[in-house]
C-alpha cells in the first residue's frame, strides 16, 4: 500500500502534535498553510486551536476553497475541537455545535471517552459540543450525555483532543480511510 499524504492545517493552533502522531503512524504528513498545499493531499486533518482565526486565516490565503473542495470530493477528514466546529460551519458535517460548552480553559480535563465502542483517552480544552445532527451525520461519542463525537462517511469529528494524550485511534481510522 502507498504510504498516505495526510495535509493537516497549519495556520494556527495545535498543529505539531498531530503532525508527530500521523508521522508516528507511517503517513506522510503536509502543512498546509497555502492553496497550493492542498492537491495531492489523500486526507486532512483540521487540529484544534481558535476557529474564527482559523477560518479567517483559511480565506484569506485561499485554503478555504479547495479543502472544503477535496473534502466534499472524498478526501477523508478528521476535525479536532476548533477543526470540529469549522467541519460544520463549513457544511461538512451535518451538525449544529456549540462552542466552549465545557467552560472555561481552568475546565480542561483528561479522561476517557468511548468511540463507536473503543474507549479512547482524550483532553478536553475549551471544546465545542454538538447540539444536534442532521440524518447525514452519525453519533459516535458522548461525555456526560453531550454528543462530543460525530461521523459523516469518512468526515471524523470530535470536541476533544486525542493528539495530546497519545491515543491514535482516532488517527488509525483517518489513515485507513486514505488508504
Ligand atoms: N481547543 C480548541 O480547539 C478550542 C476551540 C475554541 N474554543 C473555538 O471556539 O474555536
Amino acid at each position: 500500500m502507498a504510504v498516505p499524504t495526510i495535509g493537516v492545517l497549519a495556520l494556527q493552533g495545535g498543529v505539531a502534535e498531530h503532525a508527530e502522531m500521523l508521522a508516528d503512524l507511517g503517513a506522510q504528513v503536509r502543512l498546509i498553510r497555502r492553496a497550493e498545499n492542498v492537491a495531492g493531499c489523500d486526507a486532512f486533518v483540521l487540529p484544534g486551536g481558535e476557529s474564527g482565526p482559523i477560518d479567517k486565516l483559511a480565506g484569506i490565503f485561499g485554503v478555504c476553497e479547495p479543502l472544503v473542495a477535496s473534502i466534499s470530493a472524498g478526501a477523508p477528514v478528521l476535525g479536532t475541537c476548533a477543526g470540529l466546529i469549522l467541519l460544520a460551519r463549513w457544511g461538512l458535517i451535518d451538525a449544529e455545535v456549540e462552542r466552549n460548552a465545557f467552560g472555561p480553559q481552568v475546565n480542561s480535563l483528561h479522561t476517557r471517552v468511548d468511540w463507536e465502542g473503543t474507549a479512547i483517552d482524550v483532553a478536553f480544552i475549551r471544546g465545542p459540543k454538538v447540539t444536534s445532527v442532521g440524518p447525514a451525520a452519525t453519533v459516535c461519542s458522548r461525555y456526560e450525555g453531550a454528543i462530543v463525537g460525530v461521523r459523516q462517511g469518512n468526515r471524523l469529528a470530535c470536541s476533544f483532543h486525542p493528539e495530546l494524550t497519545g491515543d491514535s485511534t482516532l488517527h488509525r481510522l483517518l489513515i485507513e480511510a486514505a488508504a
